[in-house]
């Protein structure tokens, strides 16, 4: 089997000085793929990402992008590699409209980014529609496709999603799957962490379940939802 694109390889580490939370712990994703980490709250899902980012210390195991290792960059370093990471709050400038967010996104770029913007307008038509508005003025679905197409920006090789549907409504959360789908099938690799487990893995090519820092289940979306100790651990049956 070829290594994945992105692959955080048994990692071990935790925050600082603090103990491990995270024990041998894989997570990869490919092209085309959507992968989904899940897990009981507090399992390490957030910190697994973070991880691959390069936001704490991997004590052992490795963060591998194409096949360079990258376990020592700093998040900075990784996003000129192409590392696109949506963090979980704090995503966007609520007080600039959100077309200045989107510039914003494209920081690192000396090029010319308006067929980018275009393109990000093409996959969230909405936010073509509310491009001077305040962003704090947008809907919760509203701004995490200002976030989303913040990070996309950067014309990232990956894109990481820290809880992308957290405290949105359930016919919102489904849009905004819809999108992430959408983008998916640009060829971007997507990993994201998820707390609406089942209908993540509904949308997910591959799925790891993670239980206190540890892979406890890996497989498609599919082979997850029909395992019988996955469903009644953690999916309710
Ligand atoms: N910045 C941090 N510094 C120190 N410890 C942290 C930090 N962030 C998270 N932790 C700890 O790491 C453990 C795993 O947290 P993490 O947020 O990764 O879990 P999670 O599976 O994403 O959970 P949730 O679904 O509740 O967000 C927890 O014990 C948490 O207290």
């Amino acid at each position: 089997m070829s290594e994945p694109f992105l692959i955080g390889d048994a990692m071990t580490g935790g925050y600082g000085k603090g103990p491990d939370i995270l024990h041998d712990c894989t997570i990869a994703v490919n092209p085309g793929e959507i992968a989904v980490i899940v897990g009981p709250n507090g399992a390490g899902k957030s910190t697994a990402m973070k991880a691959t980012f390069g936001m704490l210390n991997v004590r052992s195991g490795a963060v591998r992008l194409g096949g360079e290792d990258i376990t020592n960059l700093t998040p900075q370093q990784r996003v000129v590699k192409g590392m696109g990471f949506v963090p979980q709050t704090s995503n966007i400038f609520t007080s600039m409209t959100v077309e200045e967010n989107l510039e914003m996104g494209a920081f690192i770029r000396t090029d010319d980014y308006s067929d980018t913007m275009e393109q990000i307008y093409g996959l969230f038509p909405i936010l073509k529609d509310k491009r001077n508005q305040p962003a704090g003025e947008l809907s919760g679905g509203q701004r995490q496709q200002v976030a989303v197409g913040r990070a996309l920006m950067t014309q990232p090789k990956v894109l990481l999603l820290d809880e992308p549907t957290a405290g949105v409504s359930p016919i919102v959360m489904d849009e905004l799957f819809d999108r992430i789908i959408e983008v998916s099938r640009t060829g971007l690799p997507i990993l994201m962490v998820e707390q609406n487990a089942k209908q993540a893995l509904e949308i997910a090519d591959k799925g790891y379940v993670l239980v206190q820092g540890r892979n406890a289940h890996t497989g498609t979306g599919k082979e997850l939802l029909a395992d019988e100790e996955v469903r009644k651990s953690f999916l309710g049956g």
